[in-house]
C-alpha cells in the first residue's frame, strides 16, 4: 500500500508494557500509522526490590543496525527518541536523523523513570542537549527534565516553565512542550507550548489515582503520529494531550507498584 503513514520510535524496552517502544508502537498504531523501532535498551523492574529499574542499553553498533534497517525503506514521515541509553547510542541517532534527511523529530528527553529519583546517566543528558535538541521538531521534557536541560533547576511554576521553555528554545529546538504533570502542585495537570514566539498554557483535569506510567513515552509517540498525519504542531500537541488524558483515565493498577496508561483509551471514548 503506498499510502501508509510510517512512523519510527528509537527507545527502550519496558517489558511491564506501559513505557517505551511498547508505548510508542501501541500509540502509533492507534494513530492508524505503521510503527518502525530500533531497540536502545533493556529495562526491567524488580519485584523483590521495590520495582527498582535495571537498564540495560545495547550495543550502540546494533542500534545502528537496526536503523539502517528501518531506513532502508527511506525516511519515515515522522519520528521519536525516548530513552537512549549512553551517549554513544545518543550519536548513532543524531546521524541517522541527519544522514536520512529526517524530518518531523520528536525528541522525548527522557533522563528518569517515574517513581526512581536519579538522572539515569547524566552524560546522555548532556548528548540529548547539544546533538539532538538542534534536530528537534518538538522536545518534550517534563518538570525534572525541563530543569536540567534549561539549567534553570527546580521548576515549581508556570512562570519557571515558560522561562525553561525559552531557554530549551535557545538551544536548538523549534517547539517545546514542559509537562508539568502530576509533578507541578495544584489541581489541574499543566503543560505549556512554546513555538519560539508564543506560549500556549494546555490544562486538563488532574487524574486520580494517577495511573501514568508510560505518559510521557504516549504523549510524544501521540505528537509523533500527529505529526505523521500531516497535522500542524500546535494540533499535533492539542491532540497528544487529550490522547494522553484518555489514555492515563484508562489506565489500571498492575501491580503494588505501578500503575500503566492504557494506549487505547482515546478510542474507547474514556
Ligand atoms: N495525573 C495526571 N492527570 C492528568 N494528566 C497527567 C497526569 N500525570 C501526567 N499527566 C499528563 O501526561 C503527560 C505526560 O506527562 P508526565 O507524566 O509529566 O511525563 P513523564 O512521563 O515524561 O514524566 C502530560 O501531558 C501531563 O500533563
Ligand atoms: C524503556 C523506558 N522508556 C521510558 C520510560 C519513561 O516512562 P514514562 O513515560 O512514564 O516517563 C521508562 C520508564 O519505566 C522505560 O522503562
Amino acid at each position: 500500500m503506498s499510502n501508509i503513514v510510517k512512523t519510527l520510535t528509537i527507545a527502550g524496552s519496558d517489558s511491564s508494557g506501559g513505557a517505551g517502544i511498547q508505548a510508542d508502537l501501541k500509540t502509533f498504531e492507534e494513530y492508524g500509522t505503521y510503527g518502525f523501532s530500533a531497540l536502545t535498551t533493556i529495562v526491567t523492574m524488580d519485584p523483590d526490590n521495590g520495582w527498582h529499574h535495571n537498564v540495560y542499553p545495547v550495543e550502540a553498533a546494533l542500534v545502528a543496525e537496526q536503523l539502517k534497517t528501518v531506513f532502508a525503506g527511506g525516511p519515515v514521515d515522522a519520528m521519536k527518541t525516548g530513552m537512549l541509553g549512553s551517549v554513544e547510542i545518543v550519536r548513532v541517532a543524531e546521524q541517522a536523523i541527519k544522514n536520512n534527511h529526517q524530518s518531523n523529530v520528536v525528541i522525548d528527553p527522557v533522563m528518569v523513570c517515574k517513581g526512581e529519583d536519579e538522572v539515569l546517566n547524566p552524560e546522555s543528558a548532556e548528548a540529548i542537549r547539544d546533538l539532538l535538541l538542534p534536530l528537534a521538531t518538538v522536545v518534550t521534557p517534563n518538570l525534572f527534565e525541563a530543569g536540567v536541560l534549561s539549567g534553570l533547576g527546580k521548576l515549581t511554576s508556570i512562570e519557571d516553565m515558560k522561562n525553561a521553555a525559552r531557554k530549551i528554545h535557545e538551544l536548538g529546538a523549534k517547539n517545546v512542550v514542559v509537562k508539568g504533570g502530576k509533578a507541578l502542585d495544584g489541581e489541574k495537570a499543566i503543560d505549556v507550548f512554546f513555538d519560539g514566539s508564543d506560549f500556549t498554557v494546555l490544562e486538563s483535569d488532574k487524574i486520580e489515582p494517577a495511573h501514568n506510567h508510560g505518559a510521557g513515552c504516549t504523549f510524544a509517540a501521540a505528537i509523533t503520529g500527529g505529526l505523521a498525519n500531516g497535522l500542524p504542531v500546535h494540533e499535533a500537541v492539542a491532540k497528544a494531550k487529550d490522547f494522553v488524558s484518555a489514555a492515563i483515565r484508562s489506565g489500571y493498577q498492575f501491580n503494588e507498584y505501578v500503575g500503566p496508561v492504557f494506549h487505547g483509551g482515546y478510542r474507547l471514548n474514556r
